[in-house]
């Protein structure tokens, strides 16, 4: 008897971070291993991203996922059972024909994904191996820099400030539990520099556990970054940085880019000066998202002026999805990719992303989504695929900690390299 073969499929509405429904389910082979996962969600989502479906109506205020769920159990379960979960690639095909057959209104992207990664989870309990092990087959394990959210704006923090992440990134770091243990000292100092400033809401988190402040400019976030670092003990710029997710798609609208928070409307070349400006004036190792999703010609001029400064990373622009990254090599948009297999809804579609950008040269960020559960999986993919960076929130918040003990335990437990900064 082959033990590895796809026996069961459950699924049902689990809770995310954001106490919002989201699709979870569990693979169980005939050998008796299982695999169960949840689902995360986005909120500043892509607009090509592959969607998740909704349910709408009342329920939930329209959040609830009994129709994705019931996608899993009627339209893919059927599809995979009987095949060998080795064969993540065959499995991943069965998933994307029983979606395509069964159409987006019965099946969504995290009705696929939970598949997915509940099939890869099943097959490494059958061997009785980690994940990360799975994927990174005869290569060794790496340990991803981390960067870690100290302030927050955007959709993740009801629009304090206009671009969403700040975040440090502790690169001078001899192992990952000293990068952790510099960077939950910079989040902890944050609060301090805060309330000294005046913001006594300084112990409310945003959704990935950064501080959400109403500051004067966004600027003033890139300086409460830096003072943190300084009251850490940490040398800016030598032991650690600060990186930036603009998440610009979410302030642009009409071809201008709109700073609420400081009453202005800038060109996309206006807005890439500012991000010179301050290139010019803080230690920035990275900026996300700087311009939007579709601003293909800003991209290309961002990447020309400042892409030998810093990493500019493409989230919302690259959405996981092998013909976007394609266009943004051959174009020369951005120099960086995150990695959000739910963007993309399959785990096999999303490691050949990620392994056609290492082949273009191109710095790879595994990322959470700022709907999480206390799954920790995606620490294995960053591990796993020798990603080199990953950015899963603050550590300030289970859902994200659960990664960041995760990161802990392979280091300590596991035969691992330490990618230091890559
Ligand atoms: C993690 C992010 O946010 P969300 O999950 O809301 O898209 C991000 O923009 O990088
Ligand atoms: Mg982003």
């Amino acid at each position: 008897m082959i033990r590895s073969r796809i026996e069961q499929v459950q699924a049902w509405e689990a809770l995310d971070s954001r106490g919002r429904p989201t699709v979870a389910a569990r693979v169980r082979l005939t050998g008796g291993a299982t695999g169960t996962t949840r689902v995360p969600s986005g909120a500043s989502a892509g607009s090509h991203e592959a969607r998740e479906l909704r349910d709408g109506g009342d329920r939930y205020q329209g959040y609830g996922v009994r129709t994705a769920v019931a996608g899993v159990i009627e339209a893919l379960e059927p599809a995979v059972r009987g095949l060998d979960a080795n064969d993540q690639a065959t499995v991943d095909a069965a998933i994307e024909q029983a979606a395509a057959d069964a159409g987006p209104d019965r099946v969504g992207a995290n009705s696929t994904l939970a598949v997915s990664i509940a099939t890869a989870l099943a097959a490494a309990d059958q061997e009785g191996v980690d994940l990360a092990c799975r994927l990174a087959g005869d290569g060794p394990l790496l340990l991803p820099m981390p960067m870690i959210n100290i302030v927050s704006g955007g959709a993740h923090a009801g629009s304090a400030i206009d671009l969403q992440d700040f975040l440090v990134v502790p690169h001078g770091a001899a192992s990952f539990a000293e990068a952790i243990a510099w960077a939950q000292a910079v989040r902890q100092r944050a609060v301090e520099v805060a309330r000294r400033r005046g913001f006594e809401e300084a112990v409310l988190v945003a959704d990935e556990g950064g501080l959400g402040l109403r500051l004067e400019s966004n600027e003033a976030a890139i300086g409460l970054v830096i003072e943190a670092i300084e009251a850490a003990g940490l040398t800016p710029g030598e032991q650690a940085s600060v990186a930036i997710d603009a998440a610009a798609t979410e302030f642009y609208a009409e071809g201008a880019y709109r700073l609420a928070a400081e009453d202005r409307v800038l060109t996309a070349e206006e807005l890439i000066t500012e991000y010179a400006g301050w290139l010019d004036r803080y230690p920035i190792v990275s900026i996300e998202d700087p311009l939007a999703e579709d601003d293909w010609a800003g991209w290309q001029t961002i990447t020309a002026r400042l892409g030998g400064h810093c990493d500019l990373i493409g989230d919302d622009l690259f959405v996981t999805q092998r013909d976007r990254l394609d266009r943004g090599i051959a174009e020369r948009s951005a120099n960086a990719i995150l990695i959000k297999v739910n963007q993309n809804g399959l785990l096999s579609r999303t490691q050949d992303v990620i392994t056609a950008a290492q082949r273009a040269g191109f710095r790879t960020v595994v990322s959470a989504r700022s709907g999480e559960t206390e799954d920790a999986w995606v620490a294995d993919l960053a591990v796993g695929w020798r990603a080199g960076q990953i950015k899963v929130g603050s550590t300030h918040r289970s859902e994200r900690t659960a990664k960041w003990n995760r990161l802990l335990e392979f280091e300590a437990t596991a035969d691992t390299e330490w990618a230091g900064w890559p």
